[in-house]
């Protein structure tokens, strides 16, 4: 079996292509979506998303506002740009690119922003709305693997999902999203303190490997005909990416979302979903 592929880079650009006309429906109304990115430091895979977040923006008609701190950034000096974020009217919805460097503490940055203008799902309120079951922006890439999977027609409802991961992007997310009543997966959620991980890949039809360790899962793990996300990014030392899967799986899976080309790209399409509703939401509210 060579597996199908989850092409992430077309699913975008049906979604850019969709957002476009709703960016110029908003801004018919004298609305303007402008995302706002801060970035602390120089790691250059932070750099390279925040760009590819910012030629998005330009794609689809939405401003972009950029600040960037350099990695010796204080907490305080990050907490003010936030609040510069939070006052700016031009800035509809911003991200404070993670990880934050060493010493840093995320969580009290993310609890700053106001959570009307998260973009990424990930401020406790919002986390809280998705585990509520409320209406609110969902986290970038649980939400472009569920898009992703349902466009390719991988049932969804029903699947034994195993995730692989535990981080606030990626892996706490994910399982409160698929077992949504719309979803209706069963996911059992791995990570490394999980004692036989094999033994649960063996029972997964769907596995999102965000797991970050280079070909964590094997073709000996998969069941046939399964559906496999790599969402891990690791670099050799020529700096390539080197994701959770195997390559040898893709003989042995039914779909296989490839790194790159799957689920990053889809990473970045959600966020532009997230601020264009965050705009529709504040237009349907003024009216
Ligand atoms: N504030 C956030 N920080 C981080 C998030 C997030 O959702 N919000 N996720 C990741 C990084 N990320 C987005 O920020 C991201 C990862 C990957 C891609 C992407 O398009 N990848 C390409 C490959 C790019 C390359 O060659 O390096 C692909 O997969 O095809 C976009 C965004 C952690 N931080």
């Amino acid at each position: 079996m060579t597996a199908q592929i989850l092409d992430g880079k077309a699913t975008a650009a049906a979604i850019k292509s969709d957002l476009t006309a709703r960016v110029a429906a908003l801004k018919a109304q004298g609305v303007t979506p402008g995302l706002g990115t801060l970035l602390v430091g120089d790691d250059v895979g932070s750099q390279k998303y925040v760009a590819g977040k910012h030629r998005d923006c330009a794609q689809v008609g939405i401003a972009s506002i950029q600040r960037e701190l350099p990695a010796t950034a204080t907490q305080e000096e990050i907490e003010a740009v936030v609040r510069e974020l939070n006052e700016d009217p031009a800035c509809t919805g911003y991200i404070v690119q993670l990880p934050l460097p060493k010493g840093i503490n995320a969580n009290r940055v993310l609890e700053l922003m106001d959570p009307a203008k998260d973009a990424d799902g990930l401020h406790p309120m919002n986390l809280g709305r998705l585990v509520l079951n409320e209406t609110g922006p969902l986290p970038c890439t649980p939400a472009g693997i569920v898009h992703l999977l349902r466009r390719h027609g991988v049932e969804i409802a029903g699947a034994h999902v195993v995730v692989v991961g535990r981080g606030v992007t990626i892996g706490r997310p994910m399982p409160l999203l698929l077992t949504r009543r719309t979803e209706n997966a069963t996911v059992t959620q791995c990570h490394t303190g999980t004692r036989d991980l094999a033994a649960q890949l063996r029972q997964a039809d769907i596995i999102v490997a965000a797991a970050g360790v280079p070909h964590l899962i094997k073709p000996e793990d998969v069941k046939p005909g399964a559906a496999i996300l790599d969402v891990g990014v690791s670099r050799d030392e020529s700096g390539k990416i080197v994701g959770d899967v195997h390559p040898g799986v893709a003989e042995v899976a039914g779909w296989v979302a490839p790194n790159p080309g799957g689920v990053g790209p889809m990473t970045r399409a959600m966020l532009l979903v997230n601020v264009v509703e965050a705009a529709e939401r504040a237009v349907a509210a003024a009216d």
